[in-house]
């Protein structure tokens, strides 16, 4: 398989410092939106055809490969199939924004404390939906944070900026923090996020290079810790998918694809240029 379509340098470098030496490698992905099309039933999400090979593929040669998600880590675990899949057994899930880390080699998660305020809010919520006029805006409760979705809305877009003030106010009173994305107004823990989590990544494994791969507006924050980390000397490739058109992170991207079957074309060309240098 051909290289994909690198549109920066620095994208260019990060790939050839990936090939080069793998074994400082990270790869490190979201789940939704990029090894999974969004759907509109958050418990029907599955990974395409073909994305865990990939990942397994590249976790023989690479450092570390690791799923970095707003999904509880467990939750993540389950729907992406990834428990006893050929090739994954040292596979690391960060779920929560990277407040829980599950690890494939002994099937344990930990996790930073969750704060009062998630208990706080869940009870507000139902109540506060109510009186906004969107009692069905789908509430999924992740226990350590509650998202607020409105794909199966009428209105969806509509619904979310009716709904995007209070829960900026809810979130506020509750001491946590206001998470945008798909269709989904989240309130979850603060301190943490997909920036801190890759930082965690990086320093845990000593990792020269990294392959990113995001789709959404809590990306961002990876995104930019890897910028940042550039600047130190990081080779890395910033991979977007269009699946959540968030302008910000594709106009920042160094490869950007479709959706997760272009995903797995990256990734398998990737593990392709490993195996032929
Ligand atoms: O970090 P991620 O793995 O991308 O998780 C972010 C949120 O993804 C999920 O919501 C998104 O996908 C749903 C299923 O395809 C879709 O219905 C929803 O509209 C999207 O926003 C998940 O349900 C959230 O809990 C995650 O925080």
């Amino acid at each position: 398989m051909s290289t994909p379509t690198i549109q920066t340098d620095a994208g260019r470098e990060g790939w050839e410092a990936i090939v080069a030496d793998p074994a400082t490698a990270v790869i490190s992905t979201d789940f939704d939106g990029v090894l999974a099309p969004l759907v509109e039933d958050p418990a029907q999400s599955r990974p395409v055809d073909g994305a865990l090979d990939a990942l397994a593929r590249l976790a023989r040669s690479v450092n570390q490969v690791a799923i970095v998600t707003g999904r509880p880590a467990l939750v993540a675990t389950e729907l992406s199939g990834v428990t006893g899949h050929a090739g994954l057994g040292q596979l690391v899930v960060l779920g929560h924004y990277g407040l829980e880390r599950w690890e494939a080699a002994s099937g344990r998660v930990t996790s930073d404390p969750v704060p009062a305020g998630v208990a706080e809010a869940r009870s507000r919520l139902p109540g506060l939906l109510r009186e906004l006029g969107v009692p069905d805006a789908f509430v999924e409760d992740k226990e350590s944070s509650l998202a607020v979705h409105t794909r199966r809305l009428a209105d969806p877009v509509g619904a979310l900026e009716t709904l995007r003030t209070p829960l900026t106010e809810l979130a506020e009173s509750t001491e946590l923090r206001l998470e945008p994305g798909n269709l989904v107004l989240e309130l979850r823990p603060p301190g943490i996020d997909k920036g801190v989590a890759v930082r965690r990544l990086l320093e845990s494994t000593g990792a020269r290079s990294i392959l990113y791969a995001g789709d959404d507006l809590g990306d961002l924050a990876a995104y930019r810790a890897v910028e940042e980390q550039r600047k130190a000397g990081l080779r890395a490739v910033l991979l977007a998918t269009r699946s959540s058109n968030a302008t910000e992170l594709i106009e920042a991207a160094d490869i950007v694809v479709d959706d997760p079957t272009g995903v797995v074309t990256v990734l398998t060309a990737l593990s392709d240029a490993i195996a032929a240098r």
